[in-house]
């Protein structure tokens, strides 16, 4: 579903080149939950940032259900970004002068949706993420759970066949957190989501099936969950620790 081959990326700042990602591989398959994680610096918000078209490689693939999102022209890439992608972001990123409801139904506008299908699949996305009754509530009205639940409902209006969130719990206390990773749970069993989810949280990494972790701008290893969650997260936990 998602391909990425020998991915290159190298920032140049004051005449000095910093490679960020040396020929990363990866490969994300269909209704598959996957999390990155890796030292601060590693290149995980750059890949999320390759992987929603709004920063370009210096080489490499990015095949997204085999469409070549690197080398697309800007009118596809603006339609794969509304379309096939969702995002999620640490700060939200909900417009302040609208109720939760309607900042869900603006992707799906801007995507040129049925009206009555719009409000449907909102209707069913806030029933399944527990947020009906702050529909027509602002922003400003409600918890930061809450508004995260508000963007993983929004990442989903579309149907995209990919959701990215970049440290989607980084700015929640650990309750809150353990809400917004049951949404994405629920995304993926009841509404067959992939998802690719940067974080620095060993609990929220345990809530995924996979685990993959960045070193150098090159992957240093996959984690498989085969148990509890529980398990999973001292796992990863001695992974970190040893790392
Ligand atoms: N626009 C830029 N220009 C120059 N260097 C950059 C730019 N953006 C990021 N970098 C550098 O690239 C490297 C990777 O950054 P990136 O933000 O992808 O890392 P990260 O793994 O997401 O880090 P963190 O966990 O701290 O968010 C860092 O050394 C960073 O300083």
């Amino acid at each position: 579903m998602l391909s990425v081959q020998n991915l290159e990326k190298t920032y140049h700042s004051n005449q000095l080149d910093s490679p960020v990602l040396k020929g990363l591989n990866l490969d994300v398959k269909q209704g598959e939950f996957a999390a990155v994680m890796g030292p601060s610096g590693s290149g995980k918000t750059t890949l999320l940032n390759i992987l929603s078209g709004f920063l370009n490689a210096d080489g490499g693939k990015v095949l997204l259900d085999g469409q070549d999102i690197l080398h697309a022209q800007q009118e596809e890439l603006t339609q794969i970004r509304q379309k096939k992608l969702g995002y999620v972001f640490q700060d939200f990123m909900l417009l302040d002068s609208l109720t939760t409801q309607e900042n869900v139904y603006l992707p799906q506008v801007i995507a040129g949706k049925d009206q009555k299908e719009m409000m449907t699949d909102t209707e069913l996305l806030f029933r399944q993420f527990g947020i009906r009754d702050i529909a027509l509530k602002y922003p400003g009205q409600i918890s930061g759970g809450q508004k995260q639940r508000v963007a993983v409902a929004r990442a989903l209006s579309n149907h995209p066949l990919l959701v990215l969130a970049d440290e989607p719990t980084g700015n929640l206390d650990s309750r809150s957190g353990e809400a917004v990773m049951d949404a994405f749970i629920k995304a993926k069993e009841e509404f067959g989501a992939t998802i690719l989810m940067v974080t620095h949280d060993a609990k929220a990494a345990s809530r995924t099936g996979r685990v993959i972790t960045l070193k150098d701008g090159e992957i240093r290893s996959e984690l498989m969950k085969n148990g509890s969650d529980r398990s999973f997260m001292e796992e990863i936990l001695h992974y970190l620790g040893e790392a």
